[in-house]
């Protein structure tokens, strides 16, 4: 399942982490952070962990992410396993890949692409996330994430103008499996939608779902 939640970052903090990346010269060739087949599929540019600007902003965008309500109902975070600032300039991409399963000894359940740069900023570039139900591209406004499982194949398509400036990441989630989460998710969801607005029938809709699913799964 991916999940896109607009808005994440309001503007003040956007423009703030833009202006600091702007006029940090902090990056450099991202292979060294690629492991297996996804390093020889890598090209982009990464910005340097030691680097104090790099640090300050990966730091901020952790606390925003965990305190953004949908974001941890999404994808319910025990440990953050990395944060990464990438920017990919012309002509840079990352081919067909799928995500190391551990980084620093930390499980990856859930990887994640916080958007820094708006669409309009740079042609191509788009995420293809392959799920089970096909080909997913993902391109969003700055300051919204998209999340999903892992354990699906991506790749990010070449950048043919501009520069695409975006916040990756990868956590360990406190339930490790995505069905589960999923539906975790959806009971949230219409859980909120009912408090809201009382027998709401999109809600409905979505707890009858989560009953039959719950039933499939369990039923012999
Ligand atoms: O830039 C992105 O949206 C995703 C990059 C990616 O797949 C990775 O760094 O592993
Ligand atoms: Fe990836």
């Amino acid at each position: 399942m991916l999940t896109c939640i607009e808005g994440l970052l309001d503007a003040p903090t956007l423009d703030a982490v833009r202006e600091q990346l702007a006029t940090s010269d902090s990056f450099a060739p991202g292979e060294a952070t690629a492991a297996g087949r996804a390093r020889a599929v890598k090209h982009n540019l990464q910005g340097i962990g030691a680097d104090a600007t790099i640090r300050g902003v990966t730091r901020l965008l952790e606390k925003q992410l965990l305190a953004h309500p949908v974001f941890r109902a999404a994808t319910r975070p025990r440990q953050f396993a990395r944060l990464l600032i990438s920017r990919y300039d012309r002509g840079m991409g990352y081919g067909t890949h799928i995500d190391a399963p551990a980084i620093d000894g930390v499980r990856t359940d859930v990887s994640f692409t916080l958007f820094l740069s708006e669409p309009g900023e740079y042609e191509g570039g788009e995420l293809v996330i392959e799920s089970g139900a096909g080909e997913d591209a993902v391109k969003l406004p700055a300051g919204a994430v998209v999340c999903y499982p892992s354990s699906y194949l991506h790749r990010v398509e070449a950048v043919r103008s501009g520069s695409r400036l975006v916040a990756v990441g990868w956590l360990q989630s406190e339930v490790r499996s995505s069905e589960q989460r999923k539906l975790l998710f959806a009971l949230d969801s219409a859980l909120a939608r009912l408090q809201e607005h009382p027998g709401d029938p999109g809600a409905l809709d979505e707890l009858a779902n989560v009953r039959a699913n719950l039933q499939r799964m369990w039923m012999d």
